[in-house]
């Protein structure tokens, strides 16, 4: 539902937009446990919950649930909100369910007697109460029955953070859902209104950190460590808070020389190590909470360590010392290669840039820094391998990157639901201590035994009406959350759970919006670059086809396609990436035929008329594969149309709009490409469909 364009609020809530749910649809509880809210701690967080609730149970059930504030409990029933500790709860909730509530978790427990009604939703800490009050209200709003809101709920991971690339003129790196939230022109916005509503938002999926300011910190944003801004950004850590979120903030690593006037950033320099400490001590000053520093250092022309021949250690620990007294924490990205390359230079592959930067120096990071890794060697292409420095540091705390922004995947013009390809890398079995050690185990910290480990994920949000340009990109957002809490859930249930919650349970409107989801990142790969290929993308934007863009530039991305073969060989007898992985990976990834097939081409050179398993050669599998992407766009149309008039016309003609364009845009790349291996191999069609000679 859109809101009002000239009141206040002109964007949707996504799935957060509550609709009266009909009378008979009302489960048996509303009456008996829905009554009154009946709050046992005193404090602006329990408060907060309770508010949340009241409004979402006004709009649903059309009640008016009396908030009480108690100290004791002398209603017979209604909603209680406490925490596990609390007196009152005794006799309710037992030592064993008590205990079994972390920090960040919940217990929903109904009881059911005769002359007491309660449904308790209990928490450890402030922090835990209004995870347990989004989700009772999901739970309603998905009709669950009574005696199902029974649970008891700990999120898996201990850092779920939501990474802004925003620039402080208001711009956002790699953003396709219109202009920043937090910054124009040069200053910090004040539309707590908005940021309010994100939290909301951001707390009803779990996340519990949000870097606001883009990894690349020039200009202005370098200062947003300093007094100048503190105070602005105190306002919205404060917006945050209430939901359980910290603030963090990328920082420039030669900042004591840019703000300072030192010069050096030298991290073993004593004047440089004050400087950060005192800077530290005074951002700590404004935002008592405030969670670290997000560090892009030697990566695509930032400065880092290297200038000064120090390891990456050195820098992130020298960071690490200042923030550790106040519980910060230092995010460290992976993200380190050669940009200056020469396309001539075969032995140089980026795919093991990270691996070489970072495995010499497992153990040797302070225990407040974690790696931040991409999810693949490269850079969010449709498909990658798993990086391999997932089961390679086993005395560092690691972290994954997940881009929600889809830069590679479509630009939130396509659709393209990134859940089922996730889901695929964190299910991802390492073998780096058995069967058994997934990429799931080692970013949730318990493979290793890590305290920090989770998720980081590149915002896919602007100020746009829907949020994310794409509607249905709510979806990446949302399951994003869901796997950063529970990396363990099945995508299906996310999916589903998302869809009827923002389009309501409508059976034909789940299903087909179920399906577009489901299949959308394989439509994608097809008519993009398939078996791992990657890249082909116009440089700079990175939005359509262009097979040789990035071909003889200095990045690094290279396919070396000629007339007979494609691909790069990356196996112990090529670039020897493989040798980065555990043994068995190693020659699984190694030997062409063994080697999972949506993977061929980033591991191999293959000739053009190699057979792949299901018979077909190589170049024909890219023909029907680009005409089938094409044909799955056609289905995604369809099952759109079919929804005409079940969904809200303003979102309806918005996805509409983008389908068509998806439609358009996958011809395009099926055309481009099909013709540039036409051009290169002369081997036709062999169904003869018209490829532009
Ligand atoms: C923020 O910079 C981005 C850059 O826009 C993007 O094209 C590249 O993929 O990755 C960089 C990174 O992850 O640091």
């Amino acid at each position: 539902m859109i809101l009002s364009r000239n009141g206040h609020q002109n964007y949707t809530m996504c799935w957060l937009s509550y609709k009266p749910v009909i009378k008979e649809d009302y489960p048996q509880y509303v009456e008996e446990f829905l009554g009154q809210i009946i709050l046992l701690e005193k404090n602006i967080y329990f408060e907060n919950a309770a508010n949340e609730l009241k409004k979402a149970l006004s709009i649903l059930f059309e009640t008016e649930p009396k908030l009480i504030n108690a100290s004791s409990l002398y209603v017979e029933s209604g909603i209680i909100l406490g925490k596990v500790t609390n007196e009152n709860l005794r006799g309710f909730i037992t030592d064993v369910e008590k205990e079994a509530v972390g920090e960040e978790g919940f217990i929903i427990k109904v009881i059911d007697e005769n002359k007491k009604k309660y449904i308790i939703v209990a928490s450890r800490s402030e922090k835990g109460i209004i995870y347990g009050i989004f989700h009772l209200i999901s739970q309603f709003r998905l009709k669950v029955k009574l005696k199902e809101l029974n649970c008891i709920e700990n999120p898996k991971t201990s850092l779920r953070i939501i990474n802004h690339w925003d620039n402080m003129d208001g711009s956002i790196e790699r953003g396709y859902a219109g202009k920043s939230i937090f910054f124009a022109n040069g200053r910090i916005k004040r539309n707590y209104k908005r940021i309010w509503d994100y939290a909301r938002l951001l707390a009803s999926i779990g996340i519990n950190g949000v870097v606001i300011n883009n990894v690349n910190v020039r200009d202005k944003a370098i200062w947003l460590i300093t007094p100048k801004y503190l105070n602005d950004l105190s306002k919205i850590a404060e917006v945050f808070r209430l939901y359980g979120i910290k603030l963090y903030l990328s920082i420039n690593f030669a900042s004591p020389i840019y703000i300072g006037g030192l010069d050096t950033a030298d991290p073993l320099d004593k004047s440089v190590q004050k400087w950060w400490k005192d800077t530290v001590k005074t951002i700590y000053s404004y935002i008592p909470d405030f969670g670290g520093f997000l560090v892009k250092a030697d990566s695509e022309f930032n400065p880092g360590p290297y200038v000064y021949g120090r390891t990456h250690a050195d820098g992130a620990n020298m960071l690490a010392e200042a923030l550790g007294p106040y519980k910060g924490i230092v995010i460290w990205r992976a993200f380190v290669y050669n940009c200056l390359q020469d396309w001539r230079d075969t032995k140089t592959d980026r795919a093991k840039a990270a691996y070489d930067n970072f495995k010499p120096l497992d153990g040797k990071f302070s225990e407040n820094v974690i790696l931040q890794i991409k999810y693949g060697p490269m850079d969010f292409q449709v498909r990658e391998p798993v990086s391999p420095l997932f089961g390679a540091m086993e005395k560092t705390n690691q972290m994954m990157e997940f881009q929600i922004t889809q830069e590679y995947t479509g630009q939130q013009i396509h659709l393209c639901y990134l859940g089922t390809l996730w889901k695929e890398i964190l299910e991802f079995d390492t073998y780096c201590k058995g069967k058994g050690s997934y990429v799931k185990r080692i970013v949730d910290g318990s493979l290793f035994g890590r305290k920090y480990a989770g998720f980081a994920g590149v915002s896919n949000i602007g100020d746009s009406i829907n949020w994310t340009g794409h509607d249905l990109a709510q979806a990446n957002l949302w399951t994003f959350g869901k796997l950063a809490w529970d990396p363990d859930k099945k995508i299906e249930d996310i999916a589903r759970e998302w869809t009827i919650l923002t389009f309501g349970d409508d059976k034909k409107v789940v299903d087909n919006i179920l399906w577009m989801l489901l299949n959308s990142h394989t439509a994608y790969e097809k008519y993009t670059t398939p078996l791992g290929l990657g890249w082909m993308v116009n440089p700079g934007h990175h939005y359509g086809p262009n097979p040789e863009g990035y071909e003889y530039s200095k990045w690094g991305t290279y396919h070396r396609a000629d007339t007979k073969a494609i691909g790069v060989d990356r196996t112990s007898r090529g670039t020897g990436y493989t040798l980065q992985y555990s043994k068995m990976w190693q020659e699984i990834f190694d030997d062409i035929n063994k080697c999972p097939e949506e993977l061929l081409l980033f591991f191999h050179r293959v000739p053009y008329d190699f057979k792949l398993k299901n018979g077909k050669t190589l170049i024909q599998f890219m023909y029907d594969s680009h005409f089938e992407g094409v044909e799955m766009v056609d289905e995604l149309i369809e099952k759109w149309e079919e929804l005409r008039g079940k969904i809200d016309e303003e979102i309806f003609n918005r996805v509409h709009e983008r389908l068509k364009m998806q439609k358009e845009h996958a011809i395009e790349w099926r055309d481009v490409i099909n013709t540039y291996f036409y051009r290169k191999t002369g081997i036709p069609d062999e169904k003869g469909r018209v490829i532009y000679p």
